[in-house]
């Protein structure tokens, strides 16, 4: 399926160290994966989730797998990128194709590391980056909206109903806003309207604060002026070194948590991006467990059983019947499917079932 996070932000902030220490924690897993890193500058990476192991040591599973979603390392954008400066169009061709914008930010003073303009201001870089997503998203409208207004004039019901939505979007780019800030207001359909006009700030945007080593734990001054404009926004944010997860990501298994606790961290700044990426694409998690795996799927939020099903194959869904359900705290608060079973907690459910976070699931299907 590929859900995509392109990785995005101005050059030389540390976007291709994060992206490779993302890529290398999949590389180590690529043995038992089939389809692992497709071009040179896209990889798959596994979602972390302790939720896993805690099935897997119920349903004693053999092996666990996790459901992996799509990073895609983007080259750096310019001031004037959106007039072609620095190779611009190709690069935002790119960002067109993703689903989610992971936007790197420079929080790490270091002089013998250029910074394009010369000094350390995340915040200013952000809005750099996002004008020129702006004056491309713009470009992009104005292009189109004449045909659209013609062809609403002329009563062609599918234009007319695109229109007012191409007519906010326009206002607001005008306004030097991102069209995003529309979707919390917007009904399902104008939801639906503006996403299928692809502009560039519609998509979702996470906020990464790249932090020199010492700064990883508690971040700094910069990485707080980020949070701050991220909350503006209803955005998110989080701190990471890129540095050390490029280091982290090189060290044998067993060393890592050492390791973390030297930098005062609990986890991966990794696990934290991979996450938030995940929750930015508004996807959610169901889990089949059997003695061989239990293995993790993923969904978009609001996806039904049978839609489900067809994750895993298209037979799957194709003949679908039902979806015997546990809800993971009634799996492990029982002990497993069994004892769910007996506890009246495994559910039959139907066509129409919405699929929640962290259901069990097992299918039965015609073939
Ligand atoms: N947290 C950090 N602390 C110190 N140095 C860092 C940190 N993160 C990255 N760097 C360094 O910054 C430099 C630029 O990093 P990188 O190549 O990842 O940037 P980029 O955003 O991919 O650049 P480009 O847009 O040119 O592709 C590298 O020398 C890298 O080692
Ligand atoms: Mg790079």
């Amino acid at each position: 399926m590929g859900f995509r996070c392109g990785i995005v932000g101005l050059p030389n902030v540390g976007k291709s160290t994060l992206f490779n220490a993302l890529t290398k924690t999949a590389a180590a897993a690529a043995a038992n994966y089939p389809f692992c890193t497709i071009e040179p500058n896209t990889g798959d990476v596994p979602v972390p989730d302790a939720r896993l192991k805690d099935i897997a040591g119920i349903a004693k599973s053999a092996n666990t797998i996790a459901t992996r979603i799509t990073f895609v390392d983007i080259a750096g954008l310019v001031r004037g990128a959106s007039k072609g400066e620095g190779l611009g169009n190709q690069f935002l061709a790119n960002i067109r194709e993703v689903d989610a914008i992971v936007h790197v930010l420079r929080c790490f003073e270091d002089d013998d590391i250029t910074h394009v303009e010369g000094r350390i201001d995340p915040v200013a870089d952000a809005e750099t980056v996002e004008t020129e997503l702006m004056l491309s998203d713009l470009e992009s409208i104005e292009r189109r909206i004449v045909a659209t207004r013609k062809k609403a004039a002329g009563k062609d019901k599918e234009a007319q109903q695109a229109l007012p939505v191409m007519e906010a979007a326009l206002a607001k780019l005008q306004a030097g806003e991102p069209v995003r800030v529309l979707l919390a207001g917007m009904d399902a359909d104008d939801r639906r309207e503006l996403k299928a006009l692809n502009l560039l700030t519609s998509k979702p945007v996470l906020y990464v604060c790249n932090v020199a080593e010492e700064d990883a734990a508690n971040g700094n001054a910069h990485s707080a002026a980020v949070a701050a404009m991220a909350e503006r926004q209803g955005a998110k944010s989080v701190v990471i070194s890129a540095a050390i997860e490029a280091e982290i990501a090189q060290l044998p298994e067993a060393e890592v948590g050492d390791y973390l606790e030297s930098m005062g961290l609990t986890e991966p700044g990794l696990d934290r991006v991979i996450r938030a990426g995940y929750e930015l694409l508004d996807l959610i998690t169901y889990f089949t467990a059997g003695p061989k795996e239990t293995r993790a799927w993923t969904v978009r939020r609001g996806a039904k059983a049978p839609q489900a099903a067809g994750v895993i194959h298209t037979d799957f869904e194709k003949g679908f019947i039902r979806a015997q359900t546990v809800a993971f705290d009634d799996f492990i608060g029982l002990g497993g499917e069994v004892a769910a079973k007996e506890a009246g907690k495994a559910r039959d459910e139907g066509k129409e079932y919405v699929v929640q976070d962290g259901d069990v699931l097992m299918f039965k299907f015609n073939n």
